[in-house]
């Protein structure tokens, strides 16, 4: 029997770090959300005690070192598995983008593991184990609309955000996560206004979300590569109503009411760097 789960990319609608703990990570406190560019695993039974993984890019590797493997390891460890699985990732969503790709193959695979091998956990179950391995995989659990804190594995259900488009744009690099956070001084942090975040939610105010958006990790990042602060400028003179860097970066979404200022900034950002995209917000609660 053959399993296709989508894997949507996460973008942070916020994201502001409180302080560094004694585990070395940071503590967080972000708004998260999925839109329609998504992986496509697959996931395939095999009556070997193997994992096997593949996908068809050259950025992501086909082993054990894949958040996909790892997942399915840790899923079969916990409720003591001997069947194995073959996983093949169609990878849409860009690699090392700031859009949580491999966090949401991971958590595919611990949805449709569950499903296939009829484990019956629950969704907070799942995400408990996707904490093991990082800390957007129990967002990308649920893929809907979240508040983030502690290192960003507890999460809370929040409304979707207004309807709208996003505009992503994502320049010819690469950033890990890794690089960025020992570069925080937690003595020189701006904090977005993520209250005032939660509340355009609450609200569904578009004009509110757009003047809330915010990442404190952007001026980290904007400093390692500047391009990445030129393309925010640049998008939001293109007319989008709000703008902010995903994550790590470097990937920025900017936001629009309407498809056909969408289709624009597109246009103008297409000359601008390679890979932009026009997508939705996933929920719509
Ligand atoms: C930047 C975000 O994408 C925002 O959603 C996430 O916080 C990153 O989540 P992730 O990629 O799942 O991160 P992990 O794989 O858990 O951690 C990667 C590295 O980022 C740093 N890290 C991550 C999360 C956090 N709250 N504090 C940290 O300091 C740590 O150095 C860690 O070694
Ligand atoms: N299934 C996967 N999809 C994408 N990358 C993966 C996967 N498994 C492992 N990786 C590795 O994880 C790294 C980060 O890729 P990803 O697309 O998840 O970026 P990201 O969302 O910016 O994450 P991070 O916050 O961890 O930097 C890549 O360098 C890649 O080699």
């Amino acid at each position: 029997m053959v399993f296709f789960e989508r894997a949507p990319a996460k973008i942070n609608l916020s994201l502001d770090v409180l302080g560094k703990r004694d585990d070395g990570f940071h503590e967080v406190k972000m708004v998260m959300t999925s839109v329609d560019l998504a992986d496509r695993v697959e996931l395939g039974e095999l009556h070997r005690d193997v994992i096997e993984v593949s996908a068809d890019s050259q950025y992501v590797p086909d082993d054990e070192r894949n958040l996909a493997y790892k997942a399915a390891a840790a899923f079969k460890h916990k409720y003591q598995l001997k069947q194995g699985v073959r996983i093949n990732i169609k990878k849409n969503i860009p690699v090392a983008a700031g859009l949580g790709g491999g966090s949401s193959d991971a958590a595919a695979v611990l949805r449709g593991l569950n499903q296939m091998w009829s484990i019956g956990a629950t969704s907070s179950q799942l995400a408990e184990l996707g904490a093991t391995l990082g800390s957007d995989v129990p967002f990308c659990v649920y893929g809907t609309t979240a508040l983030g804190t502690g290192r960003g594995e507890e999460i809370r259900i929040l409304p979707s955000p207004p309807v709208c488009y996003v505009v992503l744009a994502k320049p010819d690099i690469g950033i890990s996560t890794r690089h960025v956070f020992p570069k925080v001084d937690v003595n020189e942090l701006e904090h977005p206004e993520t209250e005032m975040v939660i509340r355009s939610l609450e609200e569904k105010n578009f004009k509110k979300l757009c003047g809330s958006v915010g990442n404190t990790l952007e001026r980290i990042t904007f400093s390692m590569h500047p391009e990445v602060r030129r393309l925010k400028e640049k998008m939001l003179t293109s007319g989008v109503s709000g703008a902010v860097m995903s994550g790590s970066g470097p990937t920025v979404a900017g936001f629009v009411k309407h498809f056909s200022k969408a289709k624009r900034v597109y246009n103008g950002l297409r000359g601008f760097c390679d890979e932009v995209y026009v997508v939705r917000l996933l929920d719509r609660r």
